[in-house]
């Protein structure tokens, strides 16, 4: 975790973007604009109307990204968003994670994998590339640890070898999380404390200079007292913390999931950045395509902003 430690400080911001597209996200004119660039791309009718909105993703990640770089460390594309277009989502998806590292931004791909381990040694592909192949371009990955430690050694193995990172499910910010996260075990403690205890156990072999391992945890900003709970348990896991935004986190609430330095986790929003333009009232259907990018780079930017002061405020104390 050293490389997103130090691109947090340089930028002394510990907020990264979310790039989770929509077609709702996406001003409905950048769509419209690219209906002739498909056009003869395709193989079939039936594809271009996902190919078009695949392309408007990625102008529409490309602008994101340009207004943020200098103020975030770090992006998160959940691939969900771009696999639910097929191939073209997916070549955009690789395509983004691509661009936001030649900004020189920590790009942390979202893609909750786990299976059993010859699976798994093939999903983590995602880390090591095939060669010199490196398709995906992602310095970290989000991983299912339900499998247990035969699902996950892949990726902990991967993310030594080319110097990146994976961040586990630990408690999770969605409501329904508890159906299972806080299940009792027979010794009195929760299902998700003892994933927690595996995470911790399995980065120990890992641990950079900084003293965080390359297994991270995914800690949502739902669940403050368990997130201060846990940052006390898990002393060498740096937290990825989503919830924070759209889904009713603050700064106040993730403050507990930092460490005493202000190190030690980094909080997620996605929606709250990239649809900040949809809240201006500044739209207008008659905007050109440029028009309503330029409004979508400036309010994420402007919430992107926004939500580093709340931050500062709340960790750097
Ligand atoms: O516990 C979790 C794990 C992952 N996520 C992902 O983070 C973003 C959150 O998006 P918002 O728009 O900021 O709510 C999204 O990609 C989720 O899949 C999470 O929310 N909670």
């Amino acid at each position: 975790m050293d490389r997103l430690i130090e691109a947090i400080e340089a930028k002394q911001n510990p907020s990264v973007v979310g790039l989770d597209p929509t077609e709702a996200l996406v001003p409905p004119q950048v769509v419209a604009s690219f209906a002739d660039e498909v056009r003869g791309e395709v193989e079939s009718d039936e594809e271009a109307p996902a190919a078009q909105l695949a392309v408007a993703f990625y102008e529409f990640n490309r602008a994101v990204i340009d207004a943020v770089a200098d103020i975030v460390p770090a992006v998160k594309p959940q691939i969900a968003m771009y696999e639910a277009l097929g191939t073209s989502g997916v070549d955009v998806y690789t395509m983004t994670c691509e661009y936001a590292r030649e900004q020189g931004l920590y790009v942390l791909g979202d893609i909750k994998r786990g299976d059993i381990g010859s699976t798994a040694a093939a999903y983590a592909h995602h880390l090591s590339g095939v060669g010199e192949y490196d398709p995906w371009h992602e310095d970290a990955v989000t991983v299912n640890p339900y499998l247990g430690t035969d699902g996950i050694t892949p990726f902990v193995d991967a993310a030594a070898a080319a110097d990146k990172d994976i961040f586990a499910l630990v408690r999770t910010s969605n409501p329904s999380s508890s159906e299972i996260q806080e299940l009792e075990l027979a010794d009195g403690g929760k299902v998700y404390e003892h994933v927690a205890d595996l995470v911790e156990r399995w980065g120990e072999s890992t641990r950079g200079k900084r003293g965080y391992s390359r297994v991270g945890a995914v800690v949502g900003a739902t669940h403050p007292e368990e997130g201060r709970a846990l940052r006390e348990r898990m002393p060498h896991t740096f937290f990825l913390v989503p919830g924070y935004g759209a889904q009713g986190g603050t700064a106040a609430d993730v403050a507990g999931m930092f460490d005493q330095d202000g190190s030690g986790a980094i909080v997620n929003s996605s929606r709250g950045i990239i649809g900040a333009w949809k809240k201006t009232g500044s739209y207008g259907e008659a905007m050109s395509a440029d028009e309503a990018l330029d409004l979508v780079a400036e309010s994420a930017r402007a919430a992107a902003i926004d939500m580093r002061d709340s931050l500062r405020v709340a960790v750097y104390r």
